[in-house]
């Protein structure tokens, strides 16, 4: 009888073992005291937070934005409450030769956190071809544009300079494709791809991705979404409460401290990064482990959320008058 206990035991050695030989990329810590932290989008919301949180832990920051309005009231705000001065850099991620003179003119980056975007809600059917393009442009084009400008300075003198970090910024709705978030829940998948196939690039110059998967957080953002979003979204967005921005920056900035590829903020976020690791790079034996054996769970889990959202869909998006009457619903993009 005592044998069930033992192969048991057997097999969970054979498994650490597997997995401490096998498991790429090796941990790693990364510093961001005295280091050059570069947030784009830092002059609101979670990338504000962001920069609050590592300008207090004695980073250099520089923060990039289009508005320059937006960019001084952030810096004002940091300096009040931190008593440190943060950079300004005034760029649309759009426009590939302004972030290269960016790039070239400041410190070499330690950390990039590739954190701007942008959500236009609504149905694609009822989408402005603009703001299907300009979604696309921002949340991924624009984070290519950035990685690319940054990248020649970033790998200078990495060796004495130590390991350093890029991080995404997508969102759950880049881990589940949700009701009113095609083009949006595009661009943050892509992501995931970028990043994958970005830290096999860049593994032997030092350099580790990153990538955030926040849920709803409350931010200057989140509150222009909630005008025009979906009612069917409105509904599954309710099965899950919104963070605060300043949680979300301090999951972020932990994930990047550990080097770690999937970063969740909240616990269903954590049940999401576990179900989908995939070709995700794994540095923790502990969570490789995890991730072995909750995968099916998981999906059994998933299963049950999936069939609420489905319900909810077909729910509100049967009664086409309904859905018309309901202007939020219908026009949400065409009254942008
Ligand atoms: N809030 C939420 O519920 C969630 C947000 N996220 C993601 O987190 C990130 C931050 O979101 P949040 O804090 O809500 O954002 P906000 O809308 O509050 O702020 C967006 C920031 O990005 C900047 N920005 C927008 N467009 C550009 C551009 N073309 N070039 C340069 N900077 C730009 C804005 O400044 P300016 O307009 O001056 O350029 C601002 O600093 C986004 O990538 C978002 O998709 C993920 C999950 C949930
Ligand atoms: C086992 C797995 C369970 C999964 C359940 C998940 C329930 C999540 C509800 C909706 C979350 C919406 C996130 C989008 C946030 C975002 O990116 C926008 N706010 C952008 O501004």
């Amino acid at each position: 009888m005592a044998t069930i206990p033992i192969l048991i035991g057997i097999f969970l050695l054979l498994m650490s073992l597997y997995l401490t030989l096998l498991l790429r990329p090796k941990p790693v810590k990364i510093p961001v005291k005295n280091r050059h932290v570069f947030i784009t989008g830092g002059s609101s919301g979670i990338g504000l937070s962001l920069a609050h949180q590592a300008a207090s832990e004695g980073a250099r920051v520089t923060i990039l934005a289009r508005d320059p309005n937006k960019l001084e009231q952030a810096r004002d705000s940091i300096h009040l409450s931190t008593g440190v001065n943060v950079n300004i850099a005034i760029a649309d991620v759009r426009d590939f030769e302004t972030l290269k003179a960016v790039m070239d003119e400041a410190d070499p980056i330690d950390v990039l956190v590739c954190n701007q975007g942008v959500y236009i809600g609504g149905e694609l059917e009822f989408q402005k071809m603009e703001n299907v393009k300009m979604m696309v442009h921002v949340n991924l084009l624009g984070t290519l544009n950035l990685i690319k400008a940054a990248l020649p300075r970033m790998k200078n003198n990495r060796k004495t300079r130590g390991p350093a970090s890029i991080a995404l910024m997508s969102s759950q709705a880049g881990q589940c494709g949700f009701y009113g978030y095609t083009t949006y829940s595009a661009t943050k998948f892509g992501l995931r791809g970028l990043g994958e196939a970005l830290q096999m690039e860049l593994i032997s110059d030092d350099i580790h991705v990153s990538l955030i998967f926040p849920p709803d957080t409350a931010t200057p953002g989140l509150i222009e979404e909630k005008k025009r979003r979906p009612i069917v979204m409105r509904k599954i967005a309710a099965c899950s409460s919104p963070m605060t921005a300043d949680e979300v920056a301090r999951k972020t900035l932990n994930g990047i401290k550990s080097g770690t590829f999937l970063v969740s903020c909240n616990f269903l976020g954590f049940l999401m990064c576990l179900g989908a690791a995939d070709f995700a790079p794994q540095r923790s034996i502990l969570t490789a482990f995890a991730e072995i054996f909750a995968a099916g769970f998981i999906r059994f889990y998933a299963v049950a959320f999936l069939w609420r959202f489905y319900e909810i869909s077909s729910r509100c998006n049967t009664n086409s008058s309904h859905k018309r009457a309901d202007g939020v619903t219908k026009n949400s993009s065409e009254l942008m």
